[in-house]
């Protein structure tokens, strides 16, 4: 669906991407981690056209860039930064219609439209006729990530659209990005530095460092086989197995077993979810249940130990 060959670009000489080569399936939720400078946000504007690469070749959906005019490949791809970037003079509906009318919408479609991006990504309604100084940060990015998603584009590029929230809009938005991910099936690059984010949102991780590509991959592969040093520290050694516990659901470590469990945890609920819930109720034992409440078995402190994994 994207597919970076060989990619570089410098800036006065100095290289901000070098030979990065990285394939995006359709549908992923691929997460670019990296330190500040390693050239994540370039990677990102590369894939938009934004900027070109001096080198290499980049492939959206089977076509090179450099054959797309890149007003409308713009326009068929979904872009959400830090700091906003609404249209201080337009009402919050007219910026979340802002691409819709670009394409020529009707009315009646752009109005449908609206009514449904509101409700996903639940927009209070009374917000539309507002100007975006009107709202706060939090609201001003879920406007941001509105208008992204207002002309259902299939690729959405976003370059650290959560970093300047409070821990709570963070988390909601996160959440929801997660379900809007699931639901749709949209291609998503996003860059963070923040590693817990990037953990929670990818199903595919692709590490950066001084432009390169270091590692790509599931994230639970580059936790437990980080491929040399840079990655391991940018993990955090000490944190690894909890980072783990974040990612690895209770299904994969519970037995079929009935002790006898007084607790109860759904079977998708994460390890570490399982090992918060001992410790608040003291007991080192919990039943496990799948959605509709159907028994499954037992999870007990023991099996969470046992699937640790050395450095
Ligand atoms: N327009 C530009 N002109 C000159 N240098 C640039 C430009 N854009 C990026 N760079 C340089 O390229 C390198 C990579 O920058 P980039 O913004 O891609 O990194 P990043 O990983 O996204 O960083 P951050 O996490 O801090 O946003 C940096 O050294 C930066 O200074």
């Amino acid at each position: 669906m994207i597919e970076l060959h060989s990619v570089s670009k410098h800036f006065g000489g100095a290289a901000a991407v070098e030979d990065f080569s990285l394939r995006i399936e359709a549908g992923a939720l691929c997460v670019l981690v990296g330190p500040s400078g390693s050239g994540k946000s370039t990677v990102l504007r590369m894939i938009n056209a934004m900027i070109e690469a001096d080198q290499g070749k980049i492939e959206l959906r089977g076509q090179d860039i450099r054959s797309l005019d890149p007003v409308l490949l713009r326009r068929g791809v979904g872009y959400v930064i830090q700091s906003v970037g609404l249209f201080p003079h337009w009402t919050i509906r007219e910026n979340i219609a802002a691409v819709p009318r670009l394409l020529d919408w009707s009315d009646s479609k752009v109005s449908a439209r609206i009514d449904e991006i509101v409700a996903l990504l639940q927009i209070e309604p009374s917000l539309l006729p507002r100007y975006p100084r009107q709202l706060s940060g939090g609201q001003q990015q879920r406007i941001g990530v509105a208008r992204a998603l207002a002309a259902d584009p299939d690729i959405i590029l976003m370059d650290e659209p959560f970093a300047a929230l409070d821990p709570l809009s963070r988390a909601n938005l996160q959440e929801e990005l997660r379900r809007l991910h699931a639901r749709s099936g949209k291609t998503i690059v996003f860059v963070t530095h923040d590693m817990d984010e990037a953990l929670l949102l990818a199903t595919n991780m692709a590490v950066m460092h001084k432009g390169r590509l270091v590692q790509s991959g599931a994230r639970e592969e580059i936790l437990l086989h980080p491929v040399n040093d840079f990655v391991r520290d940018f993990f955090g050694r000490e944190a690894m197995q909890f980072r783990l516990l974040d990612i690895v659901p209770v299904r994969a470590r519970m037995k079929r077993r009935w002790v006898g469990a007084a607790e109860t945890i759904a079977a998708g609920a994460s390890l570490k979810q399982a090992l918060n819930l001992m410790l608040a109720r003291r007991c080192a034992r919990l039943r496990v249940e799948d959605e509709s409440g159907a028994r499954l078995g037992e999870i007990d402190i023991a099996d969470i130990i046992a699937g640790g994994h050395e450095r």
